[in-house]
C-alpha cells in the first residue's frame, strides 16, 4: 500500500515528503479552509514539492460546474487528480474527465455499490472513508475489503484510497484488506514510525556507549 498525506498544509507536506515515503497528497475543502489562503496558491505550492498525484476537490454541486473547476485544476499540472464527491452529478463529471484522460478521485464512498458506480464511470481512484463509517457504527475496514474483492473479481483497474484514517491500526488493516493507497494526516504518519521499545532501545544503546567510552577514556 502506498502512503499519501491528507493535508493542505505545506509544512506538513514538506515534513512528510522529506521522509521519502510519500507517494501523493489528498486535500479537501475542509483542509483547504484551515490554511486561510487561496486554494490555487496552496495547490501550486504542493505541486512544487510532490512527484505523485495531488487531489484537488471541486466544490460545485452540478456536473457542469465541477467540470469547469476540474479542468482549471487539471490545467495546472498532469499531477492533479480532480476529486469529485460521489453522486449523480459527480459521476457525470467523472465520465467527462475519464474521456479527456484527466485523473479523478471519487470521494465520500460509503458502500461497495458507490465504489462500483464510480469505477464504471471511469474513476482513477475511489476514496472509502474508514473513520466516518466507524462513527456511525459501521465497519469501515470491511468496506475496504469488500471493494478490494470486487475490483479483483471483476478486474477493475480503479485504485482504492483508504481515507478518513485516524490510527496506525487503520493503516495496517487497510493495507491488509487490499487498499492500494492509504491517505492519512501527518500525525498518523509520525505514529507509524514510533514504538516505545524502539525509544527504550535507542536510550539503552546510547547509555551503554557512554559508559564504555567513559571506562575506556578513564
Ligand atoms: O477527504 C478525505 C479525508 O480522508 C476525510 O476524512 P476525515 O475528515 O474523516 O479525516
Amino acid at each position: 500500500m502506498k502512503i499519501f498525506i491528507d493535508t493542505a498544509n505545506i509544512e506538513e507536506v514538506k515534513a512528510a515528503y522529506d521522509l521519502g515515503v510519500i507517494a501523493g497528497v489528498t486535500t479537501n475543502p475542509s483542509l483547504a479552509a484551515k490554511e486561510g489562503r487561496a486554494f490555487e496558491d496552496v495547490l501550486h505550492d504542493i505541486l512544487g514539492i510532490v512527484d505523485g498525484p495531488v487531489s484537488a476537490q471541486v466544490t460545485d454541486t452540478e456536473a457542469k460546474g465541477m467540470i469547469a473547476q476540474g479542468e482549471d485544476f487539471a490545467a495546472l499540472s498532469d499531477k492533479v487528480t480532480v476529486k469529485v464527491p460521489m453522486g449523480l452529478e459527480g459521476l457525470k463529471a467523472v465520465a467527462h474527465f475519464a474521456k479527456r484522460g484527466i485523473k479523478t478521485n471519487v470521494t465520500l464512498i460509503f458502500t461497495i455499490n458507490q465504489a462500483l458506480m464510480a469505477s464504471r464511470a471511469g474513476a482513477t481512484f475511489v476514496s472509502p472513508f474508514i473513520n466516518r463509517l466507524e462513527n456511525v457504527n459501521h465497519d469501515g475496514l470491511q468496506l475496504i475489503e469488500g471493494i478490494a474483492d470486487l475490483f479483483t473479481t471483476h478486474a477493475i483497474p480503479t485504485e482504492i484510497i483508504a481515507a478518513s484514517i485516524r490510527t496506525p491500526y487503520h493503516v495496517t488493516k487497510a493495507a491488509q484488506a487490499g487498499a492500494h493507497i492509504g491517505t492519512m494526516p501527518y500525525d498518523v504518519i509520525r505514529q507509524l514510525v514510533q514504538h516505545p521499545l524502539t525509544d527504550q532501545g535507542v536510550k539503552k544503546f546510547l547509555d551503554d556507549w557512554s559508559k564504555y567510552q567513559a571506562a575506556v577514556l578513564a
